[in-house]
């Protein structure tokens, strides 16, 4: 692989000749159909997801107020995406079968479009009163949702990216990453639920909280 030694010229020859020796092990199976057709709506799923984010942010708020944060790309985030592709890669290599099983990997693309569909429409729905940092106080623009997606569920964003980051797993056939996407992912959103909801009671008041009681969170065992 001449094309990466420029890249390698810094690294201790050892480490140089593992990477050299993985990526050659493992290049046939990433260039198979399966890989290629799992990693490309991987990425795809990324990128739009991502994206998207950006342009609601950008309409809804302005140049100004856009940043990382809204792109909700942190160092956590990327380490978890990094690792699942090593899951991937790894399994891939050693048990080509796992990731074979079409049936799984299309309920896990479905997952990631409802997932989409359900986080997009909340932003849509909440308009100004969505913002990815959470409000501690009131704000001009800042008004109770209590109508569309938000009449069943109060938290139809993180229970539409619950799904979406779970179904990513799902669709690639990585079930460590499956399972850890799940529990990180919960219970992040599990105190961030917390969280928000002190400061919704102290912005609405009663009607928040008689909001709270007819809606269910869309976070499972968080009520
Ligand atoms: C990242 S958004 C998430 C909104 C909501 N938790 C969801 O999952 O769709 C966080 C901001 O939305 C605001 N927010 C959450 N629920 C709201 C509602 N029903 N009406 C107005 N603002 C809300 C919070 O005050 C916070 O500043």
């Amino acid at each position: 692989m001449p094309f990466l030694l420029p890249l390698l010229n810094n690294v201790e020859p050892c480490v140089s000749s593992l990477i050299v020796y993985c990526f050659s092990t493992i290049s046939s199976e990433i260039f198979s159909f399966t890989a290629f057709r799992q990693l490309s709506q991987m990425f795809s799923a990324i990128f739009l997801f991502h994206g998207s984010e950006y342009l609601l942010a950008l309409f809804f708020h302005g140049k100004n107020s856009v940043t990382l944060e809204s792109l909700l790309i942190s160092k956590n985030y990327v380490l978890a995406m990094v690792g699942s592709l090593v899951e991937y890669l790894v399994e891939i290599h050693f048990f080509p079968g796992m990731k074979e099983h079409w049936l799984i990997s299309n309920t896990g693309l479905a997952l990631v479009v409802v997932g989409e569909l359900m986080r997009k429409l909340a932003i849509i729905t909440a308009g100004r009163s969505f913002t990815h940092l959470i409000r501690r106080s009131r704000e001009q623009d800042h008004v109770l949702i209590t109508h569309g997606v938000y009449k069943y569920i109060r938290h139809p964003s993180y229970c539409g990216f619950l799904i979406w980051s779970v179904g990513t797993q799902i669709m690639l056939c990585n079930p460590l990453c499956t399972l850890g996407f799940a529990a990180v992912v919960w219970h992040f959103f599990q105190q961030r639920i917390q969280y928000e909801e002190y400061f919704l009671r102290q912005i609405f008041g009663s009607r928040y909280v008689e909001y709270a009681r007819r809606t269910t969170s869309g976070i499972p065992f968080v009520k």
